[in-house]
């Protein structure tokens, strides 16, 4: 079996979004003087598709969402010619060829993200050419369903978010990811804000579920020092991105702290990146993306890495790709959920792209063993609120 083409595209969501509400999400750009929104950035609304075709009429779909013009660039210009009329199954080799290719200007950030959706799409084929479901290559079913947490909890109106809370212990999730609203630059009313935010969830979904706090990487070192102590008191299972993902040497003194466990890697890549986390002890939970990090063929070894140094896998984002890691492994506990929901910031528009993603039951996924590949196909009923970049 041969890579005959690779077609990489991307899907422009031109339909309707529901604008961010309040201080939706602290994020990196907090703490930089704009006179422009500082969640701008923060938007998700395309993505791009790869699609590989082999010499025996296979075709593996692989997906990034990080700068998704630049990722097809880099595909169409640097990996593409790697893989053509290569053998797929020799995908170490082909991800090292295009790792070591673009190393000089690659490593990490969008290359890694190109080089993942390229993989992701090679590991769909090897699983579709032999009838398997991915996770079945990689270690096989090691839960017989995925617990995973209701991710969403934006920083809106205190009652929005306790309703929102509401709906979805009522669907029977037992573990929520909430998201700040305020960082260093809103002051002492920021921090209250924050601690309002924390009771009022924790005040609904109480203390028999899983609390996560999210700031996106919206606070500092100083400012983290000193919220920890005040949030301690919630019990959450983790404090998520509190600083810069290149300011590990942070990560690592707020999780020596033991006040919280402190949790990244969805702005880390490769088998290195987390080598350094892990050996600077910077995180208590690893939350690489397989669609960022380097792909299956990467995760597959950083799941090993984190098995060795008992730090659990809980990938960021969830989606198909994430899912057939998890269940691959006793090293990932959970996955991350986001339900369908309309176009907000854009976590959710895999939803619109792709059929097949399993849909959360009583805060449980399953992944089928009959299903080959990675379980999807592309959807064409929003097709119409795409533009399709090719
Ligand atoms: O889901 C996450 O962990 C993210 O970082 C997504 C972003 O929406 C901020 O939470
Ligand atoms: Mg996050």
């Amino acid at each position: 079996m041969k890579i005959k083409s690779v077609r990489a595209r991307v899907y422009e969501w031109k339909g309707k979004t529901v604008p961010p509400q309040g201080n939706f999400c602290s994020n990196a750009m907090d703490l930089v003087y704009s006179n422009t929104e500082s969640m701008s950035t923060f938007r998700f609304h395309s993505w791009t598709v790869v699609e590989i075709e082999t010499d025996d009429g296979i075709v593996g779909l692989g997906n990034v969402a990080l700068a998704p013009r630049i990722a097809k660039a880099i595909i169409d210009e640097y990996l593409a010619p790697l893989v053509i009329g290569q053998d797929p199954w020799d995908y170490e080799y082909l991800w090292q060829r295009m790792y070591r290719s673009t190393h000089a200007w690659g490593r990490k950030g969008v290359t890694m993200a190109a080089i993942s959706a390229v993989d992701l799409a090679i590991w769909d084929i090897l699983g579709k050419s032999v009838g398997k479901p991915v996770f079945k290559l990689l270690g096989g079913r090691t839960k017989e369903k995925i617990p995973c947490y209701y991710s969403k909890l934006y920083r809106t109106d205190l009652k929005d978010m306790q309703q929102e809370a509401q709906k979805f212990l009522d669907q029977g999730f037992k573990a929520f990811k909430m998201r700040f609203g305020y960082g260093p630059v809103h002051l002492q009313q920021g921090v209250s804000e924050n601690l309002k935010s924390v009771a009022a969830v924790r005040e609904v979904i109480g203390y028999d579920t899983d609390l996560m706090l999210e700031c996106y990487m919206g606070w500092n070192l100083e400012y983290a020092k000193r919220m920890l102590p005040k949030l301690a008191k919630y019990e959450p299972r983790w404090l998520e991105e509190p600083v810069i993902a290149d300011d590990i040497d942070g990560y690592a003194e707020l999780n020596a702290m033991n006040i919280i466990p402190i949790s990244g890697g969805e702005h880390e890549f490769s088998l290195y990146g987390f080598k350094q986390l892990l050996d600077k002890k910077a995180v208590s939970v690893v939350q690489y993306d397989t669609n960022r990090v380097g792909g299956i063929t990467a995760a597959h070894k950083i799941n090993a890495l984190c098995e060795a140094y008992s730090v659990p896998v809980i990938p960021h984002a969830g989606q198909m790709h994430n899912y057939h890691l998890t269940m691959s492994t006793l090293a990932s506990p959970m996955a991350e959920y986001f339900p369908i929901f309309d176009v907000e910031v854009g976590n959710e528009l895999f939803w619109y792209i792709f059929d097949g993603e399993p849909i959360a039951d009583n805060g449980f996924l399953q992944l089928r063993d009959d299903v080959p590949g990675l379980g999807l196909s592309l959807k064409t009923e929003y097709l119409q609120h795409f533009h399709i970049v090719e």
